[in-house]
């Protein structure tokens, strides 16, 4: 049995008149992710994770931020590629986890549509996909509410 394993990281800002989404869900509240796609840093990290194990680059290297193809494009479509690229390898995923640092909203309430939504796309059961939520006391930019992070590991796995 081969593993192999790899980390996720993403950051962006908050702003008004966009969507709050987060592992696909579109949460009620009055600040959104600013991005060149949904800004869904949760499914960015996700994706980074992935693509890490294998050594296959980071999302930008396959949806470039300079590609009006990708404006306002749902990260679940690119998560769902990803998902694709990973498998074509002969590589299954062993399990996913992450953590939402955020101050506001509370995201609770959430998880459990995030995880169906990335089992889901990601062809895995739910409880292969961890998903937590903190704040950051109120320290840094993310404390300050200026935007929302995410990161991810995953596990890979193959005969
Ligand atoms: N945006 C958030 C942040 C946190 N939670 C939940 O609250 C718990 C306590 O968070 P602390 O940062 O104060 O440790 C945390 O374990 C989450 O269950 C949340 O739902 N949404
Ligand atoms: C998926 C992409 C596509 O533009 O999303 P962005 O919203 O630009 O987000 P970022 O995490 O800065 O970079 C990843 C991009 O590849």
């Amino acid at each position: 049995m081969n593993i192999r394993i790899g980390n996720g990281y993403d950051i962006h800002k908050l702003g008004t008149q966009r969507r709050l989404i987060l592992g696909g869900v579109d949460i009620p509240h009055e600040l959104g992710l600013i991005g060149h796609s949904d800004a869904d840093v949760l499914t960015h990290a996700i994706m980074d994770a992935m693509l890490g194990a294998l050594s296959l680059g980071d999302i930008g290297h396959y949806f470039p931020p300079d590609d009006p193809k990708w404006a306002g494009a749902d990260s679940l479509v690119l998560l769902s590629q990803v998902n694709q690229l990973v498998r074509s390898q002969g590589w299954q995923i062993g399990n996913i986890d992450s953590v939402i640092v955020a101050e506001r909203p509370k995201l609770k309430p959430h998880i459990n549509t995030m995880r169906d939504r990335l089992s889901a796309t990601l062809e895995l059961k739910s409880d292969q996909i961890g998903i937590k939520a903190t704040t950051n006391e109120k320290l840094g930019p993310v404390g300050r509410e200026e935007g929302i992070a995410a990161y991810a590991v995953a596990l890979l796995v193959r005969d």
